[in-house]
């Protein structure tokens, strides 16, 4: 039935009817069939967990170490969907979990979440925060303590006009990583940038730092400093460990105890660089004050030590936001630029769209991004196809909820499989394709949770704002720079799983000069 909901659609955009009222309805009359395992609750009796498909805990285990699953999670999400329909059970280790993986099903999951949404039990991270004494940040804490954390924060990072603040900002470390680029394109023979991840991570650490610290850590200098390039390299292998952690039993960790203490290590050494550099501005600031001088601080961590947050909460926020600005950013501008060197065409049209709105001016501000729909419609079109968080999570507390037919116990955790919906072609037509046209018009003719990169809803990102202006004003000012082409010698770079979704292979770019 699936299936045949695809060709109607196909055949009617192919006829280029794709926003007509007979589409609507088709889907409609279809989706009352094949999506409408929600409807069911109404007339049929509830199901349970015993009854939902999916594989044994032995051949999920086969696959997800025997066939190098773990780095495959994503590929599985469409594996399972085509075995087993949109709602499958699996145990990743200890913990069972149901995947989820039709829009119409994540939505059902996501409008019951309640008050105080619960990602998931993150159980590595919670289990070293408190086996160090650490506090919690946004990504970890639960309840009210996260509820008061969010309100502070969102004050600053979700209005748009807070957001707009920073535009200065963080244009001045584009600055930089257009110098640290043309350096690195003068040092190879065919202006290839080998690795361009690698320099967008730092740029990620630079660009979540200043806005975090307003000072400047050096990522982008000719000399990058060690210590961080060390805090870089403990996110990558905490987000390795993350996966081995929390698939193994606690009671292993002491039989095979590398993951877990590697797991510790990088997590020490992300606190203690977090603190430094929150307790050197702080005192920075208390210098000025004993001198008479008037402070006037525009950066997250200034705000948050303006209020009554205990400092130990501070240290945990501020670490959980670094990591959370590095690779995600990273991610989808490697992405951005591999797809647009692929699509020379759709780069032309971008860069033009960039001049028209820039004029005789060579640096957008929060204003000008605004009026670029394309530029827009690509960073959509990436988080489509390479959604940093492959799979989103929920559990619900406290009681028990109905999702397709299934009821569902209190604290099941449950897998929204974004990577399957966003490369399903019931939404997307030709959905391995990089297509930022389809997000132009009007009625896009997908379901609204379909691609949900950022999440929805309370326990959205909390970074959104702050990471599309970051990207855009990076994408922008690096196209108005350069021509970006593909490495004549690279091949197709695929995604793989490392918690978050990221490129399996270097992507090397040829950068030349406008
Ligand atoms: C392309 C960039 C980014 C993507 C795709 C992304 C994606 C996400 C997603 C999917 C979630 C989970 C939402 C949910 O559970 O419903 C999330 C949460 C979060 N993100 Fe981002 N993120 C990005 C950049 C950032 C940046 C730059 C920051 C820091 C400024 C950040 C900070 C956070 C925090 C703190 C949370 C937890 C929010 C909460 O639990 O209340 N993110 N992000």
């Amino acid at each position: 039935m699936r299936y045949l909901r695809v060709m109607l659609q196909q055949a009617l955009k192919v006829s280029g009817r794709s926003a007509s009222p007979l589409l609507k309805w088709v889907e409609r009359c279809v989706e009352g069939t094949a999506g409408g395992a929600a409807r069911q609750t109404d007339t049929h009796q509830l199901r349970t967990l015993d009854e939902m498909p999916g594989p044994s805990v032995l051949s999920f285990a086969w696959d997800l170490f025997g066939k190098r699953g773990l780095s495959r999670l994503h590929e599985l999400q469409l594996e399972g969907y085509q075995r087993y329909g949109p709602m499958w059970k699996a145990s990743f280790g200890p913990i069972l979990t149901v995947h989820v993986a039709e829009p119409q099903l994540i939505e059902q999951v996501l409008r019951q979440e309640g008050q105080h949404p619960m990602r998931s039990d993150l159980s590595s991270w919670k289990d070293y925060r408190k086996l160090r004494g650490h506090g919690y940040g946004l990504l970890t804490a639960e309840g009210d303590e996260w509820q008061s954390v969010r309100s502070l924060l969102g004050k600053h990072t979700l209005r748009p006009k807070a957001v707009e603040a920073y535009d200065d900002t963080l244009n001045a470390v584009v600055t930089d990583l257009l110098r640290k680029l043309r350096t690195r394109r003068q040092q190879h023979p065919r202006g290839i940038v080998t690795d361009v991840s690698t320099e967008f991570y730092r740029f990620g650490l630079e660009g979540i730092s200043s806005v975090l610290f307003e000072s400047r850590l050096g990522c982008l200098e000719p000399v990058v400093p060690v210590e961080t390039e060390r805090f870089i390299q403990s996110i990558n292998t905490m987000f390795v460990m993350t996966l081995l952690t929390m698939a193994m039993p606690r009671w292993m960790h002491q039989l095979f105890p590398t993951p877990w203490d590697t797991f510790c290590q990088c997590w020490d050494y992300m606190f203690q660089f977090a603190k430094g550099h929150i307790d050197q501005r702080l005192k920075t600031e208390a210098e000025k004050v004993a001198r008479g001088e008037e402070i006037e601080g525009r950066y997250l961590t200034y705000f948050l030590s303006r209020t009554s947050m205990p400092m130990k909460s501070v240290y945990s926020n501020v670490t959980e936001l670094l990591l959370a600005g590095v690779d995600t950013i990273s991610g989808t501008l490697s992405w951005s630029l591999y797809e647009l060197s692929r699509h020379p065409d759709i780069q032309e049209s971008l860069r033009a769209e960039v001049k028209a709105v820039l004029g005789d001016r060579l640096i957008p501000g929060a204003a000008d991004v605004a009026r670029m729909p394309l530029l827009k419609a690509v960073v959509k079109e990436v988080l489509r196809l390479y959604p940093v968080i492959p799979a989103n999570a929920r559990v619900v507390p406290g009681r028990d909820i109905k999702v397709g037919g299934y009821l569902l116990p209190k604290n099941t955790l449950i897998t929204l499989c974004q990577f399957a919906t966003s490369r399903d072609p019931a939404h997307f037509p030709n959905p391995h394709s990089f297509v930022p046209q389809r997000w132009l018009t009007r009625d896009e003719g997908h379901h609204p949770y379909a691609s949900l990169p950022f999440g929805v809803g309370k326990r959205s990102c909390i970074g959104r704002r702050i990471a599309e202006l970051e990207l855009y004003l990076a994408i922008a000012r690096i196209l108005t720079h350069f021509d970006v082409k593909p490495d004549p010698e690279g091949g197709v770079v695929r995604p793989m799983t490392r918690t978050l979704l990221v490129p399996e292979s270097e992507i090397n770019l040829m950068f030349v000069e406008r």
